[in-house]
């Protein structure tokens, strides 16, 4: 994840923070070399790497090759305070999407080959979920999928950790306990997680008794009707980030490297004003928008996503913000690229979070309209006037599907157009293009 903060009324020159925190890099593939100076302390040191395809590159993770690249492009574009944040260099992942092929008494559980459909298994993974294994997959009588007949029916596992205990029943013992258990977590976590790159619930609970670790786990399955299933651990499962409790399905988008989301949501929201309405773009189940509301005292959210799934996630993670939110709260199904101004009308501060191929080309279009200030004006009276009689079927669609929580206050409808974009990225390649295409 690298966030990137725009005023619309600068040039990219302008631009004013980047920050990288992503150790495993979704760029360019980064060249593995035995390296004999890295310090182990920046060395994955996993048994699996060399048959695994999970991790690019396992010396000087601190320091991954791209960076120098990074530096000299912000550098290039005149950004003076660019920083670099790892998080965590190794044991990050609290999700897992892993391939189930095989037959049912001797599954295959692992990740694709590179740029192959082969499943390569993940040794510790396998010990847990075969046959002779009481929580195995054979136990759950499914078959795994087999893509060359079409038949079987369980596609992938999901599988997934938090790391705050946040079901509502003992979360009191647990905020009592937290300093303790959160010690011994880490220590457990950093000892386990280096010796296996993905991790799995069961694992989680073979290895950390609960009563030393204060996090829940979940295993989802994804069947031939593509819906995902739940098989194992818990099946409310919450996580804490950005100062809130968020609820996370598998079927919707969810960070896996939770350290590092928390973190980049928080150093995001000192980038947003208070009192301030924003517009939450790719947002999944909300959780950007959600947090700002919170944290920010927004007066406005709105979330933009095209996932239906996401829609459960972000009702049950709105169930639980705090009473004291006075924000007027809204998530849409909806595509981005479809009339993209209509979703930034009425907001000062647009995210988006698009996934690694970058923005879709009208929001682009849209946002580079926005940035040239003498057709706001212009924008903002053609919004006035199809506001009053709105009959594009999109918009209506998404207005028919759409969560919304009205805030107490009652506030006076605006048209601005927004002044701020934050653009965190997963995608280097389509980031640098979208910048240079502004130079
Ligand atoms: C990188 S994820 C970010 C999700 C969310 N911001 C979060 O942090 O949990 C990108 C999201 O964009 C959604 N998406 C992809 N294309 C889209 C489009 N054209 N319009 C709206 N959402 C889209 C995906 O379904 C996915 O949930």
């Amino acid at each position: 994840m690298a966030l990137s903060l725009f005023s619309f009324a600068a040039q990219p020159s302008q631009l004013i923070k980047s920050r990288e925190t992503k150790t495993q890099s979704s760029l360019t593939p980064l060249s593995v070399s035995a390296n004999p100076n890295s310090s182990p302390a920046c060395a994955l040191q996993c048994q699996h790497f060399d048959s695994c395809s999970g991790c690019t590159h396992q010396w000087n993770l601190h320091r991954p090759v791209v960076l120098d690249e990074v530096t000299e492009f912000f550098r290039d574009l005149g950004v003076s305070d660019f920083t670099f944040d790892t998080c965590r260099l190794w044991g990050w992942r609290c999700r897992a999407k892993l391939a189930v092929r095989g037959s049912s008494d001797k599954p295959l559980v692992g990740l694709y080959e590179e740029g192959t459909h082969n499943v390569r298994i993940i040794p510790t993974l396998m010990l847990l979920l075969n046959s002779s294994n009481k929580a195995g997959l054979a136990k759950l009588d499914v078959q795994p999928y087999d893509e060359d007949s079409g038949t079987g029916e369980l596609r992938y596992v999901q599988m997934a950790v938090t790391l705050h205990n946040t079901s509502l029943l003992g979360r009191k013992d647990t905020a009592v306990g937290a300093d303790h258990f959160g010690l011994e977590f880490e220590k457990r976590e950093f000892t386990q997680f280096r010796q296996v790159k993905c991790l799995s619930p069961i694992l989680m609970e073979k290895w950390w008794p609960k009563q030393l670790c204060p996090s829940s786990s979940l295993c989802m399955g994804q069947f031939s009707d593509l819906e995902w299933r739940h098989l194992l651990g818990e099946r409310d499962f919450w996580e804490h980030v950005g100062g809130i409790d968020v609820a996370l399905a598998p079927s919707s988008f969810g960070q896996a490297n939770t350290r590092a989301f928390d973190s980049l949501l928080r150093k995001l929201h000192t980038y947003v004003p208070y009192g301030t309405s924003v517009t939450d773009l790719y947002a999944g189940a909300g959780v950007i928008g959600l947090s700002l509301a919170v944290a920010r005292k927004c007066r406005s959210v709105k979330c933009v996503e095209i996932n239906k799934e996401a829609k459960a996630s972000f009702e049950k993670t709105i169930s639980r913000l705090p009473e004291s939110v006075d924000s007027s709260i809204s998530w849409h199904q909806a595509d981005t690229s479809n009339e993209p101004l209509s979703w930034l009308e009425g907001s000062d501060v647009v995210v988006v979070d698009p996934p690694r191929k970058g923005l879709d080309p009208p929001l682009l279009d849209a946002l580079q309209t926005i940035a040239s200030s003498e057709r706001k004006a212009q924008l903002s009276e053609s919004s006035s006037l199809k506001e009053k009689n709105e009959k594009r079927p999109w918009i209506l669609r998404a207005r028919e599907a759409a969560v919304q929580i009205e805030s107490k206050t009652t506030w006076e409808k605006s048209s601005s157009l927004p002044q701020t974009l934050i653009y965190i990225s997963c995608g280097w390649e389509s980031f640098k293009e979208v910048c240079d295409c502004n130079r």
